[in-house]
């Protein structure tokens, strides 16, 4: 994204930001022009109901620098938060999650003058994902032999689930309620891993590239299948069909081929198959060993792509004889800043805080009714540049 883009120049008043190992995940609020001045509604006992969007942006994490020139010119310059010294800087609080918001701190603080107030990723993770599904309606979607249907969430009927994020790394979290989960495991074989392979087995540039090649691509010829071990057949006995991957890359053995002699477009393939299915598999085994049905995978690796989606779907249907159902969410990669997002309603009523600071003050964030995707297509996910229509209640 351009950091200087200006169609994003707006009067903002919340900002979160997930920092992570590969992508920084930026959600903030933007007020509508047409309420009042200050963009809010008094609805009375001092409570204003402000209209607005949430959006969201991304930025990747190595260049950090692009993050900073969009949040200055595009936010802190709209919101009359001077830097180094400027009175109005505290109307700004800034939610921050993931790695980063630990590792970058000084350096948001030199350059921009805003401290962060840190929340955790994991808890981020989890608020991101029951605000969604609770608030934004056809958030959730199952994706089973190209057809895709948006789940219907019953709000008393929710817990428990198994949540996972795919990330630059993975992570596997157990959630029993609002603020009640446990992380039960993760993966180091994640998003990570299938970028910073892919880029040095097929020499792309970026995810998107490698991507790209992977919808072009047969894993099969470097895949191993059951087929290529059992001379054609199925391993029926066991329920392997001869298609099924007996060994990832296995190929590559036996090929005596060196690695310029594969078309990227497969090793690209052979890889995205592996990843997904592997953290499929780990899913579902997880998800056993505490009786969850319901898996949700999250993380920007997905990013709405239909085989990812397919190869994670057809692993757990699989492992799990169909008990288990794997569902993916349209904010996938923005859970982790969408929890830190919520999380300014859970500030206190503090007394101290100075009249017209409502930025600072508790917030209650709803999303406005059945149609409120302005610019989401129901069926496809979320780019850059798209909102939510909602409201902020400052109390
Ligand atoms: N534009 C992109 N640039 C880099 N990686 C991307 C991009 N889009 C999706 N990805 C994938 O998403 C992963 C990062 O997902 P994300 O949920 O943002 O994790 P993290 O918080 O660790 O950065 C990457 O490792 C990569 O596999
Ligand atoms: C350390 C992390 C929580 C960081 O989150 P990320 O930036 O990858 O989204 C994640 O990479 C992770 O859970 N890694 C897997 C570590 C493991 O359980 O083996």
């Amino acid at each position: 994204m351009d950091p200087k883009d200006s169609r994003f120049s707006t009067q903002i008043s919340h900002l979160a930001l997930d920092i992570g190992g590969t992508l920084i995940k930026v959600v903030y609020f933007s007020p509508n022009g047409d309420n009042c001045e200050d963009g809010s509604i008094v609805v009375g006992n001092g409570c204003s109901v402000v209209k607005g969007r949430l959006c969201f942006a991304k930025f990747e994490t190595r260049k950090i620098d692009d993050c900073i020139e969009f949040i200055r010119f595009n936010i802190l310059q709209h919101s009359g938060v001077q830097h180094p010294n400027g009175t109005a800087r505290d109307k700004f609080s800034v939610k921050a999650t993931g790695g980063g918001a630990f590792k970058f701190a000084e350096l948001f603080k030199d350059k921009l003058g805003i401290v962060f107030d840190k929340e955790d990723e994991m808890h981020s993770l989890v608020c991101g994902v029951n605000f969604l599904l609770k608030t934004v309606p056809r958030e959730a979607f199952t994706y089973l032999d190209g057809q895709k249907e948006f789940v219907q969430i019953d709000h008393n009927d929710l817990y428990p689930y198994l949540l996972v994020n795919i990330g630059s790394g993975v992570s596997m979290i157990k959630v029993d309620g609002d603020g009640k989960y446990e992380r039960i495991s993760g993966t180091s074989l994640g998003g990570g891993t299938f970028l910073g392979l892919g880029k040095l087995l097929t020499k792309c540039k970026s995810f998107d590239e490698l991507l790209e090649l992977s919808h072009q691509g047969n894993n099969r010829v470097i895949d191993m299948l059951v087929g290529d071990i059992y001379g054609g057949t199925d391993y029926s006995k066991i329920g392997l069909s001869s298609t099924a991957i007996a060994s990832s890359f296995g190929k590559a053995i036996s090929d005596g081929k060196e690695l310029e002699e594969y078309q990227p477009e497969d090793v690209a393939r052979s890889l995205l198959r592996m990843i997904s299915n592997n953290i499929g598999q780990i899913a579902y085994l997880n998800a056993l060993r505490f009786g969850l049905k319901r898996i949700f995978f999250g993380g920007f690796f997905i990013r709405g792509l239909e085989y990812t989606m397919d190869t994670i779907s057809v692993a757990v249907h699989f492992w799990s004889r169909g008990e288990a159902k794997a569902m993916f969410l349209r904010h996938e990669g923005f859970l982790g800043a969408l929890g830190a997002f919520t999380s300014y309603k859970d500030q206190s009523h503090s007394n101290d805080l100075k009249p017209h600071h409502h930025t600072m003050q508790r917030a209650v964030l709803k999303c406005s009714g059945d149609d409120n995707f302005r610019h989401t297509p129901v069926t496809g996910n979320l780019n850059d540049g798209e909102a939510i229509e909602c409201s902020i209640s400052l109390v």
